[in-house]
């Protein structure tokens, strides 16, 4: 069988035409959702990530904000820039390109953000509230894997999830999500990591297959179940193409996987592009909380 690609370009751009008209009707309450994007250093990856994170709010009519800092930016001042936009009313949605230089503790920069503000959903609070089933925002590439699934009308109730990567900011937020006693999750989730034994004896018990190994095709075929969906997460630097454009690949072996999975996401054009989509809803969201337009217990 040849799996359907699932393609997540064209899902965040139903959601982003969704958003756009959203952010309109707000607009016309006096309410422009606000992000800033912070990235200290200049790493070519993340400067290409929070480029794409400011063109897509720019689109949609967010007030959108670039804050570049240098490398050996001090934490002190990175923490006092963080509470300079923790007061600005202006901003709705702080998010800190992430992996930080050395020098600074993430746990720091990521306890500062003031968890109202906290897009990415990465504050301690907003993690806690996800596992009890309470999230304001969800963390992006979780929430983007949640819908990817929904709207492909994959079925999660009752489906055997298995998640390959124990992250922070994928694996244990998409397990404890799908593992949720709520609409679009209700499965029966087993989360593997580098210190599980045979990973190939519990992938291929799976109807889905979530993968965020960060490494390169570490997904063969022989470990996937016939029909099973496939939900590839990695992105992998693997070469640069003859025009200088960054060759990427998955952490699944896509061209063997497609011939047995039921579904599956491509990278690029899979995850991704939901990624930076769910920042946009969370965005949105804060600046509807913050104008009193949604509750909040
Ligand atoms: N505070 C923080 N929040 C993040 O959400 C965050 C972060 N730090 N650090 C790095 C990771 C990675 N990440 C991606 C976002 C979009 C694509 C994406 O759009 N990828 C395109 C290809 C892009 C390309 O060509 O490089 C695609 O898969 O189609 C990939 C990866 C967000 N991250």
């Amino acid at each position: 069988m040849a799996a359907t690609i699932i393609r997540g370009s064209e899902i965040a751009q139903q959601i982003r035409e969704d958003l756009k008209k959203e952010t309109a009707r707000l607009k016309a309450r006096g309410v422009v959702p606000g992000l800033v994007t912070i990235l200290v250093g200049q790493d070519p990856a993340s400067m290409s990530y929070v480029s794409a994170k400011q063109k897509t709010a720019y689109d949609l009519g967010f007030y959108s904000l670039q804050d570049s800092l240098p490398e050996d930016i001090p934490e002190s001042l990175l923490l006092e820039r963080i509470s300079q936009y923790n007061e600005d009313p202006r901003i709705h949605g702080i998010l800190v390109q992430l992996p930080l230089p050395e020098h600074i503790s993430e746990e720091k920069i990521l306890y500062a953000i003031d968890p109202g503000k906290d897009v990415d959903g990465f504050h301690p609070v907003n993690v806690g509230r996800l596992m009890v089933g309470q999230a304001d925002f969800l963390p992006c590439t979780p929430a983007g894997i949640q819908q990817l699934l929904i709207r492909s009308g994959v079925r999660i109730d009752g489906a055997e999830v298995v998640v390959v990567g124990r992250s922070n900011i994928v694996g244990k937020p998409i397990a404890n999500m799908l593992l949720q006693k709520q609409e679009g999750a209700n499965a029966t989730v087993t989360v593997c990591h580098t210190g599980t034994r045979d990973i190939g004896f519990h992938t291929r018990r799976a109807d889905i297959l979530i993968v965020a190994a960060g490494k390169p095709r570490a997904i063969t075929a022989d470990m996937v179940k016939e029909g099973a969906v496939v939900i590839d997460v990695g992105v992998n630097r693997i070469g640069v193409s003859p025009e200088g454009k960054a060759q990427l690949c998955g952490d699944v072996d896509f061209e063997a996987v497609r011939q047995k999975a039921g579904a599956i996401t491509p990278v690029p054009g899979g995850v991704g592009p939901m990624t930076i989509t769910m920042l946009m809803v969370n965005t949105l969201k804060a600046a509807r909380i913050s104008a009193g337009l949604e509750r909040k217990p």
